[in-house]
């Protein structure tokens, strides 16, 4: 039995943060990174069931082409992923009365859509990126057992190597996305990358305004990077402790990003919101046929 500190339920039995119910959630669920971005899901959705709020954390729940999908918002950052993963879970694998593990292990597919800035010169802005494989500069996945089986350790040594990681930085984990949501989201319209999940999204992405950079140079060595065929395409802040959990949970995972900035040609676009409509019916569409 877990006990009442480790897995925390609101009074109405709703789970801490994120306030939602056990059966309040489907098996598919996009999570995104901005509160508003789930009205604007919402709105393509039928028989809307619920919405909910608490802080960053909002979720609703609908139909799409017939089948049910919930969306939830995370905020910004892996640490906000630790919470969202580690409760959808929850509220999908354990029973919160009895605080037991469910003897059946209920699978969900996680797919986050999301913006992020671009590394390589054919990335321009408006493009779609999905992360094939999540780099974490985070950290997070280390506090877990096993991250190592779920990490390309090869992939792991060979980055450090290229980057002379710095021994004052955590130590970077990778993750390969879902190939089932891959084989399901990935077209001609999509761009398979390798996305590098920050904790910030300044210094941690060589942005540099008035704090110097502990490595200037990092950005460029991040560039030039190759491993087996891969190259490193973009950054954003969330996608690695999304694979890294869903893995260790055994659930599917995959990031589509909508580029709104090319850090190599120094170009950004603030007004997305057609582009992100565009992206959010292409994986609506593709998940649901
Ligand atoms: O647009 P979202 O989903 O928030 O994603 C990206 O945008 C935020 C930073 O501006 C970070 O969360 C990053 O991952
Ligand atoms: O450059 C960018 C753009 C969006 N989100 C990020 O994290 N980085």
């Amino acid at each position: 039995m877990i006990k009442s500190s480790e897995l925390i339920i609101n009074a109405d039995g709703s789970i801490f943060h994120l306030h939602l119910k056990p059966e309040q959630i489907a098996d598919n669920i996009i999570l995104v990174g901005d509160p508003g971005r789930v009205e604007l899901i919402g709105k393509l959705l039928t028989e809307i069931e619920f919405q909910v709020q608490n802080r960053e954390f909002v979720s609703t729940t609908g139909k799409y082409n017939n089948q049910r999908v919930t969306i939830v918002s995370t905020g910004i950052g892996t640490d906000n992923i630790d919470i969202v993963v580690n409760e959808l879970d929850a509220l999908a694998n354990i029973n919160l009365v009895t605080r037991e593990i469910n003897p059946v292990h209920r699978k969900l597919n996680f797919i986050r859509i999301g913006t992020s800035g671009g590394l390589q010169d054919y990335l321009g802005v408006n493009s779609f990126v999905i992360s094939q494989k999540a780099i974490g500069f985070d950290g997070l996945l280390n506090f877990y057992a096993n991250r190592n089986s779920v990490s390309d350790l090869a992939f792991e040594e060979a980055f450090r190597k290229h980057t002379e990681w710095g021994k004052q930085l955590t130590s970077p984990y990778v993750v390969n996305c879902s190939e089932l949501l891959l084989k399901k989201m990935h077209r001609d319209d999509t761009i398979a990358g390798v996305t590098i999940s920050a904790p910030g999204f300044y210094g941690p992405q060589g942005r540099v305004l008035r704090l110097p950079l502990a490595d200037p140079d990092l950005n460029e060595k991040i560039e030039s990077f190759v491993f087996e065929g891969h190259k490193i395409t973009n950054f954003e802040m969330e996608c690695s402790a999304i694979y890294g959990l869903s893995k260790l949970l055994g659930h599917e995972a995959l990031t589509i990003c909508l580029i709104i900035a090319n850090r190599l040609k120094k170009e950004a676009n603030s007004d997305y919101h057609q582009s992100m409509e565009t992206l959010i019916k292409l994986v609506l569409d593709r998940l649901t046929s």
